[in-house]
């Protein structure tokens, strides 16, 4: 039997999910800090290929999802072999569900190089072996807000990315996540709670709870989030 930790077991994987911009890395941070977790992050630095994306999604999209698919699976393993809590930053599902998907039907990536990824991806993702979360937490949070922090970030190739594509981001991800049933999933909405507060993290730390301790596997924690 592992050890609990706020009756959350020691080595559960706490997945955040959501749009670029909304706050996935900063809770994760505080969360991590709050439940004494690990944290896994999505690194921007270093990613070979995200600026040149950024400036000809057609010529890198292919490439980019290789480079991610292939750093999440690593970063999982790594995870899986120290059998410890993990609070981590974007799960895997996103990358197939949402943005290759995105660039596949919006004419970016051939569908040769789709299907050829999509292909891998099951192979790699899709399979009893390969670690599911105990509990994505989806952060959700009004448009506009979210553009406010992308520009407040001030990430250059985000910043010059046109708002039609953050706009198409945005629907699709309202979109897959009335659909995700890999995992049960914790709905919060950036309006509704500050991460830097405790009793907000607390609120939070309980939905987790919820979820893992009882068959629901969908909890929205304010009701301006229902789905
Ligand atoms: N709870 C919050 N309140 C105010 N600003 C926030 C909050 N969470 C994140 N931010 C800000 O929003 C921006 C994007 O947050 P970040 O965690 O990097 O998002 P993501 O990882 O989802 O892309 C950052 O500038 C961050 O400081
Ligand atoms: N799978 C992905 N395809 C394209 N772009 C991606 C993918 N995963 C992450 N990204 C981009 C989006 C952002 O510009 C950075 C970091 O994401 P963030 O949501 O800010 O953590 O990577």
């Amino acid at each position: 039997m592992n050890q609990i930790k706020n009756n959350i077991p020691s080595n559960a994987l706490i997945t955040l999910a959501g749009t670029v911009g909304v706050g996935k890395s900063t809770l994760t941070q505080q969360l991590a800090n709050r439940l004494q977790f690990e944290s896994s992050f999505e690194k921007v630095d270093g990613n070979p290929y995200l600026e040149d994306y950024y400036n000809d999604f057609k010529a890198w999209s292919f490439h980019l999802q290789i480079y991610f698919l292939a750093e999440r699976f690593k970063q999982q393993k790594q995870m899986s072999e120290t059998g410890l809590g993990y609070v981590q930053d974007r799960s895997i599902y996103e990358d197939v569900g949402i943005f290759a998907q995105m660039q596949y039907e919006n004419g970016n990536m051939s569908e040769r190089d789709f299907n050829t990824y999509h292909s891998l991806f099951e192979a790699m993702v899709m399979n009893p072996y390969f670690p599911k979360p105990n509990v994505l937490i989806y952060i959700d949070g009004q448009f506009e807000s979210i553009m406010q922090r992308i520009h407040d970030r001030g990430r250059d190739m985000e910043i010059n990315t046109p708002r039609a594509f953050w706009e198409d981001l945005y629907q699709r991800y309202s979109n897959w996540i009335r659909h995700f049933n890999v995992c049960p999933v914790l709905h919060l909405d950036i309006d509704e709670y500050d991460c830097y507060d405790p009793s907000s993290l607390n609120e939070i730390v309980e939905g987790v709870e919820t979820l893992i301790h009882t068959d629901q596997n969908y909890l929205a924690l304010h009701s301006s989030s229902v789905k």
